[in-house]
């Protein structure tokens, strides 16, 4: 190893965004995303004919708007938040490392893809990697995705890195209490609701049938963080969002419930979505926007909605020990 070759280097990786808040944009992207059989796994010849008969034809429009009102200037959410977490945390890990650790940022779909970040981190003379999906609960449909797109992203490099891989963080200390200051920092500033709702992503029930830990994995995060921030029962509720399609998903829908409590006249509910590592079109414009909307015109009668982690201090001082724990042995003077 020459002596300015760095000791290993972190590839992060998303789920991916569209290029442009387009209904163009949006169905490249769909088409990518909703094809991947870790994602819905219906049977290949059916989904194809109602995933380019029905869902593309429909949903981008759509969508496109939805994007379309929360985009920034170097693109939507999920790219704007992911790409500042990168530069915090190359950032953090130079200084707790003393010299330069690459950092690459890769989506499952879309760009950077994991070819391009490969080359980065290549040219940067990394020869071990660390792989950290930003999901920090396990799931077959999120992070098994990132499994199978890199080793695709692999296929035509000769000489494999070393390679290590964080599989959740859901229970992770120092995750449970970067979430419990962002909250008390939310409350310092804007007042207590009655209630916290803690809002995950859902899956269809069936994946957690078929052995899908996620739900199991939420349900753990919420608990951790309830009992961190002194809640009774009564004060929170772990929920899930972001339904698709007409199956069944995880159980308690977060619209549903928030529907119920407007119409039962709850005073103010505060919101989090422990499940999203940054910002994107599912927090800011399903959570703030559209749930906003729907209990306040149910009946309640104040609703917060508290950020994401994103590139907060705490929340990368969580990476830089995740990675600290999980490349032991890969540097110099060990
Ligand atoms: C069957 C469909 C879907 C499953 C299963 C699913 C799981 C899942 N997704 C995330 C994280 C994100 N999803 C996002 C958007 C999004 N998700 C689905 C569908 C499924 N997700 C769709 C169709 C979309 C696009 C928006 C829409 O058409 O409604 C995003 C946001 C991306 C962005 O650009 O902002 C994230 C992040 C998790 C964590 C998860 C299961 C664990
Ligand atoms: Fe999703
Ligand atoms: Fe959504």
């Amino acid at each position: 190893m020459s002596s300015n070759q760095p000791p290993f280097g972190v590839l992060l990786v998303n789920l991916g965004t569209p290029e442009a808040p387009t209904a163009g944009a949006v169905r490249k992207y769909l088409a990518e995303f909703l094809w991947d059989p870790r994602v819905v796994d219906v049977a290949r010849p059916l989904w194809w004919l109602i995933l380019h008969g029905v869902i593309l034809r429909i949903r981008p429009a759509r969508v496109a708007k939805a994007y379309a009102s929360v985009w920034r200037d170097d693109g939507s959410p999920l790219m704007h938040f992911s790409l500042q977490q990168q530069r915090a945390l190359k950032e953090a890990l130079s200084q707790q490392f003393g010299q330069d650790i690459p950092v690459a940022l890769a989506m499952t779909y879309g760009e950077p893809s994991m070819e391009q970040a490969g080359k980065v981190l290549r040219q940067a003379g990394v020869n071990n990697m660390l792989v950290l999906p930003l999901y920090p609960q396990y799931s077959a449909s999120t992070t098994a995705a990132v499994f199978d797109r890199l080793a695709k992203g692999l296929k035509a490099c000769p000489h494999l890195p070393g390679m290590r891989w964080i599989n959740s963080y859901y229970n992770h200390p120092l995750y449970i209490q970067a979430l419990a200051q962002s909250v008390r920092d939310y409350w310092q500033a804007h007042g207590r609701g009655d209630r916290l709702m803690m809002s995950f992503h859902g899956i269809p029930q069936r994946y957690e049938d078929n052995g899908d830990p996620y739900p199991a994995q939420c349900r753990e995060t919420a608990h951790l963080l309830a009992a961190e921030l002194r809640l009774q029962p009564e004060q929170w509720i772990c929920s899930f969002q972001s339904r698709f399609g007409r199956e069944e998903w995880v159980k308690p829908y977060t619209d549903f419930t928030l529907r119920d409590w407007g119409q039962a006249k709850a005073g103010r509910v505060d919101i989090i979505s422990p499940a999203f590592a940054v910002d994107c079109l599912e927090t800011l414009e399903e959570l703030d926007v559209e749930n906003r909307h729907l209990y306040l015109e149910a009946g309640g009668r104040e609703y917060h909605y508290i950020p994401c982690l994103n590139d907060r201090e705490d929340h990368i001082r969580m990476m830089v020990e995740l990675v600290m724990a999980n490349t032991a042995g890969w540097l110099k003077t060990e």
